[in-house]
């Protein structure tokens, strides 16, 4: 009793001061300009699992513990945005036992995050789930949004997942929506306006804004991809024409916080140049 004592000390003086040393990290880095929305494809968490000899399931796992202290890293550096791609549509094509595994975890997952003393209500995070939701099973989808619901009233940090998501999904259907607005603008119009035609309107990216998934999101400064990979597979694509894309080798679930650091200083080092393309664009 008294070791384990001894050692849920030490764990617990271990953690001040990793705390301390971030803090004194972060404070040095936010000299310079951070970052206000980082998008993270979250790629290798079965080749992490197969490298440690571990169920996929547990490589998941593993994949979700990181991305919570991901979570409170971007927090203590004063990040608005956070967006995670966490299944995509093309993801349902995977085996049924994966899909399944994958599915059960999420929704585990989704519920500890909306207890009461979860880090999301500790930080202040809002989670919204953005992409195709009607494909998600019936309880996925309750947790989701009960989760919506839950961290309305937070503020602090908004955690955008995307599930059931492709950028070419949200695109398509942005434009279908865009589109029946206008007609019904035009056929509200020339009711009121009998027998005048009304002029050919067209449809501004504005509107086509306005419907997206990721609406009311600022867009990400930087998408960084786990595992070395340099494909955006289908993810925030309308979102990124001004944007860093960024590659670690390290798998999903070794990401520390010595890559997040990283991050911050490649942001660092494009900063004038990305204000230079956002400015021409
Ligand atoms: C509640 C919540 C937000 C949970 C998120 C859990 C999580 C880490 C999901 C990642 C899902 C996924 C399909 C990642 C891609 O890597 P991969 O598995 O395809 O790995 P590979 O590239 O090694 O094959």
């Amino acid at each position: 009793m008294d070791m384990e004592r001894e050692n849920h000390k030490k764990a617990g003086l271990f953690d001040n001061f990793s705390s301390l040393i971030r803090k004194c990290i972060f404070s040095v880095l936010s000299v310079g300009p951070v970052p206000s929305h980082l998008a993270f494809i979250m790629d290798g968490n079965r080749r992490y699992a197969k490298k440690q000899n571990l169920l996929e399931r547990d490589g998941y796992r593993a994949g979700f513990s990181v991305l919570i202290n991901v979570l409170r890293y971007c927090y203590e550096l004063g990040m608005k945005h956070i967006t995670v791609y966490a299944f995509s549509i093309d993801n349902f094509k995977r085996r049924p036992e994966e899909v399944q595994s994958l599915m059960e975890l999420m929704q585990e997952k989704i519920e500890e995050l909306i207890e009461e003393e979860s880090i999301v209500n500790r930080l202040g995070i809002r989670i919204y789930f953005r992409g195709n939701l009607k494909l998600l099973s019936e309880p996925v989808r309750s947790a989701v949004e009960m989760a919506m619901s839950k961290t309305a009233g937070n503020s602090k940090v908004v955690l955008s997942v995307c599930v059931a998501y492709t950028s070419t999904d949200e695109i398509a259907r942005a434009v279908q929506e865009s589109c029946e607005e206008k007609q019904d603008e035009i056929r509200e119009r020339d009711a009121s306006n009998a027998g005048n035609y009304a002029l050919e309107q067209p449809i501004e990216v504005a509107d086509i804004d306005r419907h997206m998934y990721m609406a009311g999101v600022p867009d990400p400064d930087i998408i960084i991809r786990t595992s070395g990979g340099t494909r955006l597979s289908n993810f925030l694509l309308w979102q990124s024409a001004c944007c860093l894309l960024y590659s670690p080798r390290a798998l999903w679930p070794e990401i520390s916080f010595w890559h997040l650091v990283l991050t911050i200083i490649y942001f660092q080092r494009n900063y004038f140049y990305l204000k230079e393309k956002k400015k021409q664009a």
